[in-house]
């Protein structure tokens, strides 16, 4: 019975999705729809204002801010911030948008001061103000600046003289955690100094910036050469270079080591994949793309796992290390919090 009812639906999806819809003008009554609207520019009384914008038949065209914008109706009508389409204490939207019409368009626009009116068919009224298209328009989107990013190799790293952010300011100043968010945002690795070398305290130093991620490894891990582990990096082997669990849903990155059987894909895409997977080891592992810093008790470093690699050289003797896989929403959340564009 259970089945009956699910092949019915799906049909009917399947249905709706090949004949898709459609806005076209033909399907509705009205004659007057069948020409194109008069398109017109409006512009705004005061000149300083310098705002136009024009009703086109499929979209809204804005030009305010030294920006040309495009707007589809039904996302005007779908973010519109009025109290009964958005509950401004949660910033969450109440408004069902697939109960919207996905031709609809405006009955009447108007601009008053800044702030734009679109009347809809049904009366709603839906305020713009022009600053807030502008900052969240797609044309306006493109031209904010992100939080740039440093391409780097071991000469321009070394060259830039990254300082390492003390221990002291780090936990105690939000210039000093600041500091150190903007060196890991721009290169991907960062640098604390003068650590006390405990668990504790390093567990205290990533706690300041983010939660830190239970994985099967533990919460924090503190371990030595311990083949009984099974994994190279409880090894006192080389370890190539490497991202951290590629295996996860939510990987710190990718790696050659922990790879799963290639058996998706067929013989001759295999093998461009080993020719790409050439092509960037080789980059990988050219010299002046190696950045070798010794580990010493109380520094720590900071990896993005999503743009830096790591590994060691073969060693000798004792060797312990201690840390943790922080999460990466909080990490950026911090940064964002100082003010940091992350
Ligand atoms: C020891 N420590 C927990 C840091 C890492 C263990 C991860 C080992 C695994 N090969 C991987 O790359 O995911
Ligand atoms: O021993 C090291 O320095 C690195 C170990 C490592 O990469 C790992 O445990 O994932
Ligand atoms: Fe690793």
């Amino acid at each position: 019975m259970w089945c009956c009812r699910l092949s019915h639906l799906h049909g009917r999806l399947q249905n709706l999705l090949s004949r898709g819809v459609t806005c076209s003008a033909f399907q509705q009554p009205n004659f007057k729809s069948l020409f194109p609207l008069a398109i017109r520019w409006h512009h705004t009384a005061s000149n300083s204002l310098n705002c136009a914008w024009q009703q086109h038949e499929d979209h809204f065209e804005l030009q305010y801010a030294n920006t040309v914008m495009r707007f589809d109706y039904l996302w005007l009508r779908d973010h519109c911030r009025s109290a009964s389409c958005y509950n401004s204490k949660t910033h969450q939207r109440s408004l069902d948008t697939a109960s919207v019409d996905l031709c609809i368009k405006p009955k009447t626009i108007r601009l008053d001061e800044t702030t734009l009116f679109f009347t809809w068919p049904d009366g709603h009224v839906t305020k713009y103000d022009l600053d807030w298209l502008v900052k969240n328009s797609y044309e306006g989107q493109k031209q904010k600046v992100i939080q740039p990013r440093i391409l780097w190799n071991a000469e321009i790293y070394q060259q830039a003289q990254v300082p390492s952010v003390d221990f002291q300011s780090f936990l105690e100043t939000n210039d000093g955690l600041k500091n150190f968010l903007q060196n890991f945002l721009l290169y991907g690795i960062a640098f604390v100094e003068n650590v006390p070398p405990t668990q504790e305290h390093t567990e205290k130093l990533a706690e300041r910036i983010s939660l830190i991620r239970e994985t099967i490894y533990g919460r924090m891990w503190y371990f030595t050469s311990d083949f009984s582990r099974g994994d190279t990096a409880y090894t006192k082997l080389a370890l190539d270079r490497h991202t951290d669990t590629a295996y996860f849903q939510e990987p710190c990155g990718y790696n050659n080591y922990d790879r799963a059987v290639i058996n998706t894909v067929p013989y001759d895409v295999v093998h461009r994949w080993y020719t790409a997977h050439r092509t960037l080891t080789v980059e990988l592992r050219r010299p002046e793309n190696e950045f070798w810093v010794k580990l010493k008790p109380g520094r720590v470093l900071f990896i993005d796992n999503w743009r830096v690699l790591h590994g060691r050289e073969s060693f000798t003797g004792y060797r312990q290390l201690c840390g943790c896989y922080l999460t990466r929403d909080d990490v950026l959340n911090t940064a964002r919090l100082l003010g940091l564009q992350a």
